[in-house]
């Protein structure tokens, strides 16, 4: 006699088997669905062609996340040797030598078979502006090298051109608010200051600048469904370099055989042809007739007359707008907090003076006292310093100090609200990378539609809602299920 197993009916042995094939089946794909891919990036490569330099950067996104933001990333830079492009206008075919040692770099850094998909472009700012100003056909001539010469690598070459100063100012402010991930979070945004060799700019979003008053300083953007007017405004010849010329012209005006320079060291002796200095139209107007062919530039070393010289290149005296910047230029009341970078960075970290906690007044004293050590110090203190940098340090930190407070209107209550950067999680600050994003179209006007779940927590509940209707299924078929009788059967 044979005891029958009420589990032993060919349905539920059936519905089983299809249910342990379902659950296997469910759970291998929720496996496969979220396993860790291999990341696909695109590239993109920008080159910052500067005033006293030119720099190449390199991008890189996700592939499948084209359109989605805060994370492009920059993986690499490669500073190209040798002077800005605009040096070379009487040789404009070492320009477009000067850039291959960097685009070789490139080739190595991004896959080789994304070359060809990988957009390059060239940007030109204030050193290419000037040249541009006082010889167009020498610039087209350094354009159309550098465009010969990037036409020749792998890339995609989306051509090369001159940013206007209002582009450069706004791009470098997306960067800085992209990178702080501000615009797809819809925070208040970061202005920008950046402080270049030949022009400085400062962008930022005030609550009483509408665009109405002075319309060419304002930039509106729409960018995940926000609305930005920015207010910008690029100074052509306040770059630092060029501001230092305007500073030597100053003390120049009488052609003299020597000047005794407050904004350079004690002990500092140069000779300084005046052709030179004056060989830039930030100044070429100003040079002085019957000036002999060099003068000697002596330090002094005094802070509080180099405030003076410095002072001496702003003009405050007309203003056609309810509130001014300096020469003119219309400027809202200062709002939020601001990102200083390039020069700006430069200049405050050798100086020691990046935190922006310490009082102005403690700042000034500092800077004086290092502007007062005698040149033969400072040369022994920073042996590994280049000496044209270092000899400029003491002008230079006394010319942001001067542009913050008397150009911009910062004040000992605002100066805290200013962060000296160089780079924000780890790609550098600076118009390269808005100026990408832009060109790309990748950030998008509107804010992207974002699923109800992530993917894997999609794929989670479906896998737990089939699991549960199978147990409900098993139990509805419970009328079928084989009843167990007290009896034995007797088969
Ligand atoms: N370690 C460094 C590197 C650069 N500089 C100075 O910083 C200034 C400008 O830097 P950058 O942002 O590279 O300006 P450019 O792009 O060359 O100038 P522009 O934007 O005006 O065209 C130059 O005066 C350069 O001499 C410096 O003082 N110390």
């Amino acid at each position: 006699m044979k005891e029958k197993n009420p589990w032993h009916t060919p349905v539920t042995i059936i519905i089983t088997v299809i249910g342990v094939i379902a659950i296997v089946a469910l759970v291998t794909v929720a496996v496969l669905q979220n396993r860790p891919l291999t990341q696909k990036y695109k590239y993109g490569i920008v080159l910052d062609a500067g005033s006293s330099h030119t720099a190449l950067y390199i991008y890189q996104w996700p592939a499948e996340k084209d359109n989605n933001t805060g994370r492009v990333e920059q993986t690499h830079s490669c500073k190209v040797k040798g002077p800005g492009i605009s040096s070379y206008a009487s040789e404009p075919w070492k320009a477009g030598e000067s850039l291959k040692d960097c685009i070789e770099d490139a080739k190595r850094r991004v896959p080789e078979k994304r070359h060809d998909e990988t957009p390059l472009y060239l940007g030109a700012t204030a050193g290419m502006r000037l040249l541009s100003i006082e010889d167009s056909s020498a610039s087209n001539k350094v354009f159309q090298a550098v465009e010969q010469s990037l036409q020749k690598s792998p890339f995609s070459f989306q051509g090369a051109r001159l940013l206007s100063g209002q582009e450069e100012g706004a791009f470098g402010w997306v960067t800085v608010n992209y990178l702080d991930d501000r615009l797809k979070q819809g925070l208040e945004t970061t202005g920008a200051l950046d402080l270049g060799g030949a022009s400085t700019q400062i962008s930022f979003v005030s609550n009483n600048y509408d665009g109405s008053e002075s319309p060419k300083n304002s930039v509106t953007f729409r960018l995940y469904g926000n609305d930005y007017n920015l207010y910008t405004n690029s100074f052509l010849c306040y770059g630092k370099d060029q501001a230092l010329r305007l500073t030597l012209a100053q003390q120049t005006q009488s052609g003299p055989r020597s000047i005794l320079d407050p904004c350079f060291h004690p002990g500092y002796n140069e000779t300084v042809t005046y052709s030179d200095l004056y060989d830039s139209p930030c100044v070429s107007d100003r040079k002085p007739q019957g000036a002999p062919v060099t003068f000697t530039h002596l330090g002094q070393g005094n802070s509080s007359q180099c405030q003076d010289v410095v002072k001496s290149i702003f003009n405050f005296t007309h203003c056609r707008y309810t509130q001014c910047s300096f020469n003119g230029v219309f400027q809202p009341l200062l709002q939020g907090p601001f990102g200083a970078f390039s020069a700006y960075y430069f200049v405050m970290n050798f100086l020691n003076l990046t935190d922006t906690s310490i009082p102005l007044e403690v700042v000034r004293k500092r800077l004086s006292i290092y502007c007062e050590t005698p040149w033969d110090q400072i040369k022994q203190r920073h042996p590994d310093v280049k000496l044209k940098y270092l000899a400029e340090y003491c002008f230079s930190g006394t010319y942001i100090l001067t542009l913050l407070t008397k150009g911009y209107n910062f004040t000992s209550e605002s100066y805290p609200n200013i962060k000296f950067i160089k780079k924000i999680k780890g790609s550098d600050a600076g118009w390269t990378l808005g100026y990408m994003l832009n060109l790309t179209n990748m950030i998008p006007a509107e804010a992207p539609d974002s699923p109800l779940l992530p993917h894997s927590g999609y794929v989670s509940i479906v896998t737990v809602i089939t699991v549960l209707l199978f147990v409900l299924l098993i139990f509805s078929l419970r009328p079928f299920w084989p009843r167990c009788s007290k009896q034995p059967q007797i088969i």
